[in-house]
């Protein structure tokens, strides 16, 4: 349902002063649909009840159940077992209780029941979505009008990554605006989207399905403060929020007269959220074909109906594969994405880490490891490659081959083109609830990410009453590397790294957690780290980036196995900015994260270190390699 209403502010302050007078009129001819004043037109999109309906249509249903979209699987010797558990689900009558979201499936314990029959809001969206693309259409028409020429998108985990995907695998449509998404507390990466992008032409969405993540409120408050410094009491004609009703941003979206509130499903978590407005504003703003994408997510839900048997549901197989995989030990589920596709890893890396990561158990995905040699490799591995169909060439096939030839299992997910990329949201998502009734799990909460939001809001609180942050004492420091949390008597870098690496064993992963700037020279450098453990240790590597990764796989690091060996890399801050309202800068906030989560995987009993690198990042990266090298 699409409510205009008007709101006071004026759309003559956001066109540029260079605009045609003619122009301009057409902007006030959009805006009196019901005031008739000329006022900002402000759109609410709120989706209708029906989200909590049991049943899908038998036409919805029916239309087109087919099998279209097999992966081509090659299952290193498990094909029995994975056999039987399709059998075992056929006979549970597994799919048809999925669809009447019957909690059972994973928890019987009343908390657990709750949870997860409020979360499964996202099982038809391809279908009830779709009524609202001919308002997003006209919400991003609107903004053209306006000369609107970029958008930035601001949150965190599942309010983000989806965005972050489209951004990174699409060009923007011939009329789209230009997206930049941002989900960082980096004092560098703000300021540099404030020093890039030009104001008057800029709009801003503040996406939080919670409206009380710290990060995007933060955000939100500095740019909406950049804006008024600009706009005055105009500035809210630059921004929307997306969120779940009653939020606090609905409230703030109206005081502030703000252009548009778009109310998602309130029984959508983040993760599972990426064809819901959350994931389709910003699409739709890219000027993408948010109508086909949903298309594309529709057939694949068809696919995966109540009726299709397991073995022939592209989703569930596929959930199948990774759950009975990861009870194998196999649980390092390694994405090789061709370079176009390698932001779907990242969304498939919270969707896999946050869903499974719990109770002991979990799937940990490795995203954009290097590839290598089937020798470098332990039998921890399930590989998944994700590709466009016209990208497959000949080396990319033998290394694939080189790996189902040394026993690995390796699944291939082509995608006919970019436009897929709405059927794979889909198919991931059965897939991972699917693995998680494997599992025996909760897919749908995140019980362990609290933990290091509320040791962080603990130093945060230390700086209001003290002034400053207390960070603990630094046990060694070796030229650039300053090291806290190491084995008593390590004299050098090398010696602290290699008593820490001593206890890793087979099965376990090292996960870089990255508290760095995302520029040039910072990711090159952690990705020789990775090779040069993976190789010489044969362990899996991830890397995160602070804070984004406490928002995607933090939840696995505290909550999973304890598998995990954590390296956290902090660094000076070479310039900073406020956050408006608070006694903190983004700086000082970031750097409360990093001890936080320090802290958490701490008490968790899991295998920490922190370095912190003084001075050029780069250069100490160099340094943190060399010292690796020794180590190892
Ligand atoms: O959308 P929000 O409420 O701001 O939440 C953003 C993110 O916050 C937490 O970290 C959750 O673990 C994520 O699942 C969620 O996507």
């Amino acid at each position: 349902m699409l409510r205009c209403r008007s709101a006071k502010g004026g759309y003559g302050s956001t066109v540029p002063t260079t605009e045609p007078a003619a122009r301009r009129a057409t902007v006030f001819q959009v805006a009196p649909r019901d005031a008739g004043h000329g006022e900002l037109r402000a759109t609410r999109l709120q989706l209708p009840s029906g989200s909590q309906d049991d049943t899908m249509s038998e036409e919805t249903m029916t239309k087109k159940v087919s099998d279209l979209y097999p992966v081509n699987a090659f299952l290193g010797g498990h094909a029995a077992e994975i056999q039987a558990r399709i059998e075992a689900l056929e006979k549970d009558r597994f799919a048809s209780r999925f669809w009447r979201k019957d909690p059972d499936l994973w928890k019987s314990d009343p908390e657990n029941r709750k949870s997860i029959a409020n979360s499964m809001g996202w099982i038809d969206l391809p279908d009830k979505i779709s009524l609202h693309a001919p308002a997003l259409a006209e919400f991003a028409r609107d903004l053209r009008i306006c000369r609107f020429k970029h958008v930035v998108h601001m949150g965190m985990g599942g309010s983000s990554l989806a965005p972050l995907a489209f951004r990174e695998i699409f060009e923007p449509g011939a009329e789209g605006l230009a997206l930049t998404v941002l989900d960082s507390t980096s004092p560098s990466t703000i300021l540099e989207i404030e020093r890039r992008l030009p104001m008057a032409e800029t709009f801003f969405i503040e996406a939080s399905k919670s409206g009380a993540t710290v990060e995007s409120r933060s955000l939100g408050e500095y740019f909406h403060a950049r804006m008024r410094a600009v706009k005055g009491k105009g500035a809210g004609v630059h921004f929307a929020v997306v969120t779940d009703p009653g939020s606090v941003l609905v409230k703030l979206a109206e005081e502030r007269n703000y252009r548009g509130t778009f109310l998602n499903f309130a029984d959508i978590g983040g993760r599972y959220s990426a064809l819901s407005f959350f994931g389709l504003v910003p699409a739709a703003l890219m000027g993408l074909d948010v109508e086909e994408i949903l298309a594309r997510g529709l057939s694949m839900m068809e696919a995966c109906g109540p009726d299709v048997p397991v073995k022939k549901n592209p989703g569930m197989t596929l959930g199948v594969v990774m759950g009975e995989m990861a009870l194998r030990g196999r649980n390092k589920l390694t994405v090789i994405a061709s370079e176009s596709l390698s932001a779907l890893g990242m969304w498939l890396e919270q969707l896999i880490a946050e869903s499974t990561g719990k109770e002991g158990k979990g799937i940990v995905p490795v995203v954009g490891e290097p590839l290598g040699d089937p020798a470098v490799y332990d039998d921890d591995r399930l590989f998944v490659v994700l590709c466009l169909e016209d990208e497959v060439d000949g080396v990319l096939e033998s290394r694939i081959d080189a790996l189902r030839k040394a026993g690995h299992p390796v699944i291939v997910v082509p995608m006919a083109d970019r436009l897929d990329l709405g059927r794979e949201f889909f198919r991931w998502e059965i897939a991972t609830a699917t693995a998680g009734a494997i599992l025996g799990i909760n897919p749908f909460d995140q019980p362990s990410v609290q933990e290091s939001k509320d040791i962080t809001k603990r130093f945060l609180e230390q700086v209001r009453d003290e002034g400053c942050l207390v960070e603990g004492k630094i046990e060694l420091g070796d030229g650039p590397l300053q090291f806290y949390g190491i084995a008593p008597g390590a004299a050098s870098a090398g010696q602290a790294l290699s008593r820490f690496l001593k206890g890793a064993r087979s099965g376990d992963y090292l996960a870089f957690l990255a508290y760095l700037p995302e520029a040039s020279g910072v990711e090159p450098g952690l990705r020789n780290l990775r090779g040069l453990v993976r190789d010489r240790l044969k362990l899996a590597t991830t890397l995160g980036f602070g804070p984004r990764y406490l928002h995607s796989t933090g939840q696995l690091h505290k909550g999973g196995p304890n598998t995990g060996v954590f390296l956290l890399i902090t660094c000076d801050d070479p310039e900073d900015a406020p956050i408006p309202g608070q006694p903190y800068t983004f700086g000082v906030l970031r750097r409360a994260q990093a001890l936080g989560d320090f802290e958490a995987l701490a008490k968790h009993g899991r295998r920490v270190l922190r370095v912190h690198i003084a001075g050029n990042p780069v250069k100490g990266l160099a340094a943190l390699e060399k010292a690796f090298r020794e180590a190892l």
